[in-house]
């Protein structure tokens, strides 16, 4: 930092005088120039013959404090230091010295650097120090009135004697001290030590510059040399400094190389290998049970997976499990889980499985109950299975799970008194229970309430889970020795009330008995992870403490990547007139595209149902409406093919319109779910009845219902959001429509996978607007320029067309879409204004 330069006062110095400004000094100092201020004589006019003659101010440093310098350098330093940066700080120093008249704040900094210049000076003085001579007298040039080469005037110094001019020169040093002082006296305190300020920090500078020596010469030969060699260097003035390159993402896939071993190297399983159950361990007699329940023989994850689950002699490790969609990662866990459980005769709380929906938890369960019948044999134990899932109030939730005894005990119910206070008072909870009638019981004097839970296997959400943990009296994980976390890396990603490190750390707690036997194979909790799209992200898995893991995939994929189902079918379709996609729509469910692939499936499901139990899209309120809308609206005349439209007084017996398949349909939205479902059914009459809607802000129990219309064939068409884009097991699903693009590799991968399940055939079909297609055919399906795509698949993805033959709707369509639009609009107002 630098002071202001103020000009000299100007008047005409004696020309022979060697302490005198010569009249080239003004030149290089112009007052925007970083220089030591100057400092002019007293003004006062009665004592005009000690006004010393204008002079530049000497600049003052304490050698005590430096290293023995060479005095050429130093000098040179110094001009480096009052040249070199000059033009650089030009700008800078202009605005700096305007603050500091205007606002004086430059005094306030420069406090500090003067106070320890007069504590170095003192100390000086004390020592007995000379104050060391103003700017290197050895280099000044021979020759009076001489100038150094910053136009800095340099005192006169005479060479024939050097005694003599050393005389000379403390005789000049003395007088100039006296005049200072004379100076500093007479000026009043306040401008001292504002003058003495400013300079005192051109002096700090200096210093610095000074000590910061070998550096600078350093980086001056190196100047030097540069300037040799390359260009001559160009200074800069205000422009932007020079920035580091900016950070790029380390955008490359993971690689074997980048994987710790149990990543690397997983165990790989072909995908078509099946093997009866009983040569995987399994009973005959529960081989048969699960044969009766549609399990026949394992499938190939569960081949590779259930050897390392089951009970055997060996302590195993916890499993991570990358298998594509519908390939039976629940029966994989579920079996040898159960298998396990059966064998003990107490219930406790011995598993949890977490899932992220409700539907999951439900379908979870049927598998578990499955599991449960097949090892329920030979006087083995029932396992006894129980959901947490929010979908009924919290304290039906836990008596439903956990279970009260009394027991007599007067020290325990003593201490219950006294604890009574702290104890978490569900009461004040904000629940949704507390005025249901549910009253938690209360011990009997000299009396304890024993908790024990009434489940072995607790299926649930981790929201539902951390509010038992924590709410629910006598729920404890002490027992819990297995925990599996499905759709593992949406339920890794999303940090559901921080639900991992909670269970977790429920988990750590060693209760000797509970799960920890010394020596024994059961002890520890046993973790099973898995998803299609399993992610190798290591900080996520790392939240999980797994304990010597072990990663099963399919053969033929690499970390990173994901399998689609081997049977899946994929395609898509051009979208030339973005404005009228429901119609592409409405032409593609009626096109020939939309026929039966695992004929047999769908017929037989929905064998004998002639009429829905669902709610119906032509309903006002579709997920809302009561059950008997959809039988309204089935006698609007479905299967008609004749005349669908027309308003009838007869109402025809209700048949099963000729739709031979079951169609998914994926929608961005909720609101975009439940606006095309009710469209649907205005531009497709015959299709109405077959229409059902699943989001997630249609109730579980709708929504459940809807599912097994859809399960039973009375139901063709599902319009969704991604809610059911995850898990959900629509065995007789055939096409799975995106009539959105997904936003990610990863929802493709699981919308998808929604068909094409347990060994079937599937289609799956996205529609592609022209700003989409890019995307699609570049991230999803791994062609065109720049294609990356982490999905890997058995085929390709075709292109096919649906539309008009020319290429436009006719008139006449596009009128009766623009009809459907404005009624649509017209139900959406009078849904507002209720
Ligand atoms: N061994 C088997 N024999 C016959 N069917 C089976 C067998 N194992 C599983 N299934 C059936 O396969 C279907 C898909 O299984 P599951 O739901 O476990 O798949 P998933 O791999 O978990 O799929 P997603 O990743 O989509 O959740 C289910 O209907 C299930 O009943």
């Amino acid at each position: 930092m630098y002071n202001r330069y103020i000009p000299p006062p100007k008047e005409k110095p004696a020309s022979n005088n060697s302490q005198a400004i010569p009249a080239s000094y003004s030149a290089p100092f112009s007052s925007s120039q970083p220089y030591a201020r100057y400092i002019p004589g007293p003004t006062s006019s009665a004592e005009p013959a000690q006004r010393p003659p204008a002079q530049p101010q000497r600049i003052v440093f304490d050698d005590a404090d430096l290293p023995p310098v060479d005095h050429t350098k130093r000098q040179r330093i110094i001009d480096e230091e009052l040249t070199g940066t000059r033009e650089d700080k030009k700008a800078k120093n202009k605005s700096k010295s305007k603050k500091s008249t205007d606002e004086g704040k430059l005094e306030t900094e420069e406090d500090g650097e003067e106070s320890q210049l007069t504590e170095s000076k003192s100390r000086k003085r004390k020592r007995g120090e000379e104050e060391p001579a103003a700017i290197p007298e050895k280099e000044i040039p021979e020759g009076s009135g001489t100038t150094t080469s910053n136009g800095v005037a340099a005192p006169e110094v005479e060479t024939a004697d050097p005694a003599a001019g050393e005389r000379k020169l403390k005789r000049e040093k003395k007088k100039k001290r006296k005049q200072q002082d004379n100076l500093d006296s007479d000026m009043a305190d306040g401008d001292a030590d504002h003058i003495r300020k400013r300079h005192r920090s051109v002096f700090e500078k200096v210093q610095k510059a000074l000590q910061a020596k070998p550096d600078v010469d350093v980086r001056k030969k190196e100047e030097d040399k540069e300037e040799e060699d390359t260009e001559p260097v160009v200074e800069h003035g205000l422009e932007p400094l020079p920035q580091p390159e900016p950070f790029v993402l380390d955008e490359s896939r993971l690689t074997y190389e980048t994987l710790p071993p149990w990543l690397a190297s997983p165990i790989k399983v072909t995908a078509d290998m099946t093997r009866p159950f009983t040569e995987l361990g399994i009973s005959p007699e529960s081989s048969k049970v699960l044969e009766s329940k549609g399990f026949k023989e394992a499938f190939a994850v569960q081949t590779a997976v259930l050897p390392l689950l089951l009970p055997s002699p060996d302590r195993q490790g916890d499993v991570v499990v990358a298998a594509p969609t519908g390939s039976g990662k629940t029966l994989s866990y579920v079996l040898p889980m159960v298998y396990d459980i059966s064998k003990g005769r107490v219930t406790r709380l011995r598993a949890l499985i977490v899932l992220p929906t409700r539907d999951l938890v439900q379908q979870v369960q049927l598998a578990c109950e499955s599991c449960a019948a097949a090892f329920a044999i030979n006087g083995a134990k029932r396992v006894k299975i129980g959901t947490a899932m929010g979908n009924r109030v919290f304290m039906e939730e836990q008596s439903v799970i956990m279970g009260e005894e009394q027991i007599y005990d007067p020290k325990g119910y003593e201490q219950y008194l006294k604890k009574q206070d702290s104890f978490v008072d569900l009461e004040d909870s904000d629940m949704e229970n507390d005025d249901l009638g549910f009253e938690r019981a209360q011990p009997f004097p000299y009396h304890v309430i024993a908790y024990t839970s009434k489940v072995d296997i607790l299926i649930c959400t981790p929201g539902r889970l951390v509010e038992h943990i924590t709410k629910t009296p006598g729920f404890s994980l002490d027992y819990v020795r297995w925990l599996i976390v499905d759709e593992a890396d949406k339920l890794l990603a999303q940090h559901f009330q921080q639900w991992l490190d909670i269970v977790t750390d429920k988990l750590s707690v060693v209760k000797p008995g509970a799960r920890d036997f010394p020596g024994s194979n059961k002890s520890c909790v046993r973790k099973v992870i898995l998803s299609a799209t399993m992610t190798r992200d290591l900080s996520l898995l790392n939240g999980l403490k797994l304990s010597r893991p072990k990663l099963v995939v399919v053969e033929g994929t690499k970390a990173g990547e994901q399998s689609l189902p081997p049977l899946l079918k994929e395609f898509a379709i051009k979208i030339r007139e973005p404005s009228l996609k429901p119609l592409y729509l409405v032409d593609l469910l009626h096109s020939e595209h939309m026929a039966s692939v695992n004929p047999g499936d769908v017929d037989e499901a929905s064998e004998g149902s002639e009429t829905s139990d669902v709610e119906s899209p032509s309903s006002s309120d579709s997920d809302s409406g009561s059950d008997s809308d959809s039988d309204a609206d089935a006698s609007a005349s479905p299967g008609d093919d004749d005349d669908h439209s027309q308003p009838s007084k007869f109402k025809p017996p209700i048949k099963q319109p000729k739709l031979a398949t079951t169609i998914l349909i994926f929608t961005k939205s909720n609101e975009a779910a439940l606006r095309l479902s009710r469209l649907l059914a205005l531009l497709a009459p015959d299709l109405t009845s077959l229409i059902g809607t699943l989001t997630s802000s249609t109730k579980t129990s709708r929504r459940a219902r809807t599912l097994r219309a859809f399960a039973q064939g009375k139901l063709r068409i599902l319009v969704a959001s991604d809610l059911v884009s995850r898990g959900i097991d629509l065995l007789n699903l055939e096409h799975v429509i995106n009539y959105d693009v997904p936003i990610s590799e990863t929802s493709y991968v699981h919308r998808v996978g929604r068909t094409a399940r347990a060994g079937r055939k599937g289609c799956a079909w996205t529609l592609l607007e022209h700003a989409e297609a890019r995307r699609f055919w570049r991230d999803f399906a791994g062609e065109g320029k720049g294609a990356v795509t982490s999905i890997v698949r058995a085929g390709k993805v075709e292109r096919v067309r649906v539309g008009p033959e020319g290429g436009e709707f006719e008139e006449e369509r596009v009128k009766e879409y623009e009809a459907a639009l404005e009624r649509l609009r017209l139900e959406a107002q009078a849904v507002g204004r209720k």
